[in-house]
């Protein structure tokens, strides 16, 4: 799956961005929306009302990653906008296992963020209450930075207990994702590419996409064969 990143959109034409990608069938499967507070990370995007008026102008499955001081306060307000799946991160949520199932109760699917040096180990019983596990492969806090091949390791972790039945969720992958960087991804074993600048910096953005998922699906099978 490709998760355009809007974060790299022109925010001023949001509707047409998220247009110019597609949507399920063909082009983006789901579209990510960073909402940053300027407090858990060090810049500030969008919010709520703006979530809101993005679920009344696409058809597509909003994903949103919450970077953002007490998300157990605010996120399950995504989940009842109707955001598809609401991600938070395990460094801010105070009580992880209420806050997924205030997210299910809402009618949204739960995320589960961990940032680059964050381990896996001390979550893996906690993220059974989880949809989606989103390993950062970047700081979180803003788009175009270097991706971090040391976080694969985690990613291949978390592949290895959802192919063994230990847990059951789709393995997210969020930073420095382009056409050079996906195949080791998709290699590892992600389910869902984050792309920002790599789709929204491209020329054809929806062709882009198609790129990206191309490469993936070719390396995941690499992989896995
Ligand atoms: O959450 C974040 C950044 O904190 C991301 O979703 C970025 O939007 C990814 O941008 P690129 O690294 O793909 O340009």
């Amino acid at each position: 799956m490709i998760a355009p990143s809007i974060l790299s959109a022109d925010f001023a034409r949001l509707a047409e961005e998220m247009a110019a990608v597609g949507g399920p069938g063909r082009g983006a499967d789901w579209l990510h929306v960073d909402v940053m507070d300027a407090h858990f990370v060090p810049n500030l995007t969008l919010g709520l009302p703006v979530v809101e008026s993005l679920l009344r102008n696409t058809g597509t499955p909003l994903d949103c990653h919450l970077m953002i001081e007490d998300p157990d306060r605010w996120a399950p307000g995504y989940a009842e906008a109707g955001a598809h799946n609401v991600t938070v991160h395990v460094e801010a949520a105070a009580e992880p296992v209420a806050l997924a199932k205030n997210l299910h109760a809402a009618g949204a699917n739960a995320g589960l963020s961990i940032k680059p040096n964050t381990p896996l180990d001390p979550y893996t019983d906690l993220l059974r209450h989880y949809d989606t596990l989103l390993v950062m492969s970047v700081e979180p806090g803003f788009g175009g930075q270097k991706f971090m091949p040391e976080v694969l390791d985690k990613v291949r972790a978390a592949r290895r207990m959802v192919d063994t039945g230990h847990l059951n969720l789709l393995v997210e992958i969020d930073g420095g994702i382009n056409a050079d960087t996906i195949e080791q991804a998709a290699e590892a074993g992600v389910d869902c590419f984050v792309a920002g600048s790599a789709v929204y910096g491209a020329d054809e953005p929806e062709r882009a996409v198609e790129q990206l998922r191309s490469r993936a699906a070719d390396a995941f099978a690499h992989g896995h064969r």
